[in-house]
């Protein structure tokens, strides 16, 4: 049977190396697939992993219909035994649905990959309709970690090296990038709810202590 699987995570814990993997196992076994994504850090049209290897994909941008993209692309004589669909965590809940619907009505597997939750840690729309949808989702095996060691759960978003929880939902960046830029840094619950990233802990571990207040004031 078909299947729509979503693998979700946190950014950075291997999604795109994941879905490059599995489209390079298809193909040396003379499968052909279909792979989209949407706005991928290394440009339109492009999935990229950070081990550097990178393939060309269809642009799913806004409005675009995966359903009708892939009745075109067979009814033209084109062969697709399988779809992947990376940053997924962007496509419209439509988008999701149009997924399913290949799943469903073309019997094709499709294979999606995003991050589950934004830096506010909200649902992000695509994702919210891949874990309604999906017949399974899958947390990738590689663990993420938090600086203090822990499993890496949530993203936060960084900006002069500051976290921050206001801001538009989708700013395409990346982690370990310099304070300049909008960055992006993996962190465990605890430490995302005490907002507390890499730096704010090592500036807050080299700051002196704070003495206990004089309550006569003597001292
Ligand atoms: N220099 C490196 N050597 C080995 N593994 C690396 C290196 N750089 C990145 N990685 C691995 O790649 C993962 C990120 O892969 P990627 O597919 O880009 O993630 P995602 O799509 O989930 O954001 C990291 O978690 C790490 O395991
Ligand atoms: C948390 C969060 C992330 N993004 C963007 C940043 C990246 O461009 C992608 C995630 O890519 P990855 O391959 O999984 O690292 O999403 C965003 O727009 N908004 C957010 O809140």
């Amino acid at each position: 049977m078909p299947e729509l699987v979503f693998f979700s995570g946190t950014m950075d814990c291997g999604k795109s190396t994941l879905a490059l993997q599995i489209e390079h196992n298809r193909s040396a076994r003379g499968l052909q697939g279909r792979i989209f994504t949407r706005n991928d850090r290394a440009g339109e049209g492009k999935l990229s992993s950070r081990l550097g290897l990178v393939t060309d994909s269809v642009e799913a941008g806004e409005g675009f219909d995966f359903y009708a993209h892939l009745v075109g692309h067979l009814s033209a004589g084109g062969r697709a035994d399988y779809v992947i669909a990376d940053e997924a965590q962007f496509l419209e809940p439509e988008q999701v649905d149009q997924l399913a619907r290949v799943v469903d009505d073309l019997e094709l597997d499709v294979f999606a990959f995003g991050i589950t939750t934004d830096f506010r840690t909200r649902l992000f729309p695509g994702s919210r309709r891949l874990i309604e949808l999906a017949d399974r989702v899958e947390v990738l095996q590689v663990e993420a970690l938090c600086w203090c060691g822990a499993r890496a759960t949530h993203n936060a978003r960084t900006i002069g090296g500051q976290m921050v929880v206001e801001g538009a939902q989708v700013v395409v960046g990346d982690v370990n990038q310099p304070e300049t830029v909008v960055g992006y840094e993996v962190l465990c619950r605890r430490h995302h709810r005490r907002r507390l990233t890499a730096a704010a802990a090592r500036a807050a571990a080299l700051s002196p202590d704070v003495l206990p207040v004089d309550p006569d004031g003597s001292r």
